[in-house]
């Protein structure tokens, strides 16, 4: 018995962050939405009680660190399930990019062993057992165009962006998560206006949603990594109608409706990055 399921990669559209909780983690407001640059699981059926993970990518832990590796075990230990599983996991997402990349894989086993193990649970339950995972995990598990809110585990659903395409560029740098949120300045943020972007996906308005994409976390990795701003810049020249940084960075993506000029500014980029991509929004 074995199932396939798609990770696909996130960008945000925007990253808002309100305060710092007693928690430690911070309150953020985000519009997100999918892409179709995915990585590809296969989950196949053991009777014998592991889990075991392989994936060819060299920058992937095959153990119990793997977010994949951690979902199975927090199915396999909620509804007490005696079996195990082996998870094939393709790589395709770029690791440690602001893409979502381990949340998905992890948020996509949860799906798929839903299915594997017939266990019949809606996607508001693995959404509220994929925030024990992380806080990127339920807007992955519903896999569609959302506003996240609170530590980014309660998802509102939205409608699919307006159709374009995304150019995304990863300079080869990775970026911690936790360590852009400690070291972003509360006090000089300049908050992006999620309302609005949130009216303009409603609305299915191309011209309002490129207008009001904002990323506060831009204000901590920006300047520790010069090549971000110079990504940035390469594809506002090439005529994305709006760029920005994805989540902690480092990927940068740029919008455009026509295909052409997503040619022309992945042309612009591949010298310069190796990892560049030409995808369109799913939502
Ligand atoms: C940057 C984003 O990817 C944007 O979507 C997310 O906010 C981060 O989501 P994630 O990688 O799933 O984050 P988690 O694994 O839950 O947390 C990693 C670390 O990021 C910091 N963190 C994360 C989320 C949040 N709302 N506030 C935080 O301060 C915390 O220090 C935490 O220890
Ligand atoms: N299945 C997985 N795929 C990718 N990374 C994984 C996976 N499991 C664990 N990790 C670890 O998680 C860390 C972050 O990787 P990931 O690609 O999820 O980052 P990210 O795209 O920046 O995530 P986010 O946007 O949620 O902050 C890496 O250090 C990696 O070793």
């Amino acid at each position: 018995m074995h199932v396939f399921e798609k990770a696909p990669a996130k960008i945000n559209l925007t990253l808002d962050v309100l305060y710092k909780r007693p928690d430690q983690y911070h309150e953020v407001e985000m519009v997100m939405t999918t892409v179709d640059l995915a990585d590809r699981l296969e989950l196949i059926h053991l009777n014998q009680d592991v889990i075991q993970i392989e994936s060819e990518s060299k920058y992937v832990p095959n153990d119990e660190r793997n977010l994949a590796y951690v979902a199975a075990d927090l199915i396999k230990k909620t509804y007490k399930i005696n079996s195990g599983v082996q998870i094939k996991i393709e790589k395709q997402i770029p690791v440690a990019a602001g893409l979502a990349g381990g949340s998905s894989d992890a948020a996509a086993t949860l799906r798929a062993l839903n299915r594997l193990w017939s266990l019949n649970r809606s996607l508001d339950e693995l959404a509220a057992l994929g925030a024990q995972i992380g806080s990127d995990v339920p807007f992955c598990v519903y896999n569609r165009t959302g506003l996240a809110q609170g530590r980014g585990e309660q998802i509102t659903h939205l409608p699919p962006p307006p159709s374009c395409w995304a150019v995304l560029a990863k300079p080869i740098i990775g970026v911690s998560t936790e360590s852009v949120y400690q070291n972003l300045n509360l006090q000089t943020i300049k908050h992006p206006n999620t309302k609005a972007m949130v009216a303009a996906i409603n609305n299915s308005n191309y011209d309002q949603m490129v207008k009001y994409v904002g990323n506060v976390l831009e204000d901590v990795t920006l300047p520790l990594h010069p090549e971000v701003t110079q990504i940035k810049t390469m594809m506002k020249q090439s005529g994305a109608d709006a760029v920005l940084m994805s989540g902690s960075g480092p990927t940068v993506f740029g919008l455009t409706r026509q295909q052409s000029r997503a040619d022309r500014i992945y042309n612009s980029l591949k010298g310069f990055c190796q990892d560049v991509f030409v995808v369109r929004l799913l939502g």
